[in-house]
């Protein structure tokens, strides 16, 4: 079965009411390609609030939760809570979060794995720094990184999408180049077969994040195992919407 296409934006610690405002009328102008799944990544402050504004094809996302229901974690965010108010999508793993914040693999898939018990379906991002990439060991370090999320996510792939960022390309305006992209969105299906199955390898999408503009995307889409994008900065502007148009 093809693969469906998914766009999500992640807009980081990002916007007010007035930018959201102006964001959602032009993904509401669009036209959005009605056989691409959007996603928009919101700060948790503002999920309620684009939550009663967005049409029901676009769907929301957090940016991060925290690894258990609820407790004494001042400041941190529940699948729970989430749940309650109808966001049913979470970024966790992002490079910011592991660099910023320093999650590791571990907690990362404590958290992608209580997010899926949860119900939620989880973007899960993995991805090279430039030192990584420059000492030969991107593939080494990506399937590290799935591999720590293999028994988290259990047989609950079909709630997952893989995005993987190189960290050098994210907010730089370097992108991967469609080839080098692809390489990787390949080896990592390949690495899926052989350590989880081939079903799981042929189904399970994998977005391609970092520096993706209107101007890049078309081709960059046009990659056999390209199956979406992660957006950053884009997915502020009017060009998110050529974005998720990149396989009309
Ligand atoms: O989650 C999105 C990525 O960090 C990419 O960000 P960017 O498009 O601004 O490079």
């Amino acid at each position: 079965m093809p693969r469906k296409f998914v766009v999500g934006g992640n807009w980081k610690m990002n916007g007010d009411k007035n930018m959201i405002n102006e964001i959602i009328n032009n993904m509401k102008k669009g036209p959005l390609d009605k056989e691409v799944e959007v996603i928009i990544g919101v700060p948790s402050i503002y999920l309620t609030y684009v939550k009663s504004i967005v049409p029901d094809t676009i769907q929301v996302a957090a940016q991060n939760c925290w690894k258990v229901p609820k407790g004494a974690f001042t400041g941190e965010i529940s699948p729970a809570m989430l749940k309650d108010i109808g966001v049913n999508w979470v970024i966790i793993g992002h490079s910011e979060r592991r660099t910023i914040f320093h999650e590791d693999d571990t907690l990362v898939a404590e958290k992608v794995a209580h997010a899926l018990e949860s119900g939620m379906k989880v973007i899960a991002c993995i991805g090279e720094t430039l030192e990584e990439r420059e000492a030969g060991k991107t593939e080494e370090v990506v399937f590290r990184q799935t591999q720590a999320l293999v028994p988290a996510i259990g047989d609950k792939w079909a709630n997952v999408v893989l995005a993987y960022e190189p960290v050098w390309a994210i907010g730089t305006g370097k992108t991967a180049s469609p080839q080098q992209a692809q390489d990787v969105h390949a080896s990592l299906r390949n690495w899926l077969a052989n350590n989880v199955s081939a079903q799981v390898a042929d189904a399970v999408r994998i977005q391609y994040g970092g520096s993706v503009t209107a101007a890049n995307a078309v081709e960059l889409a046009s990659c056999a195992d390209i199956d979406g994008f992660l957006v950053g900065g884009a997915s502020l502007k009017p060009e998110f919407v050529n974005i998720v148009n990149a396989t009309k």
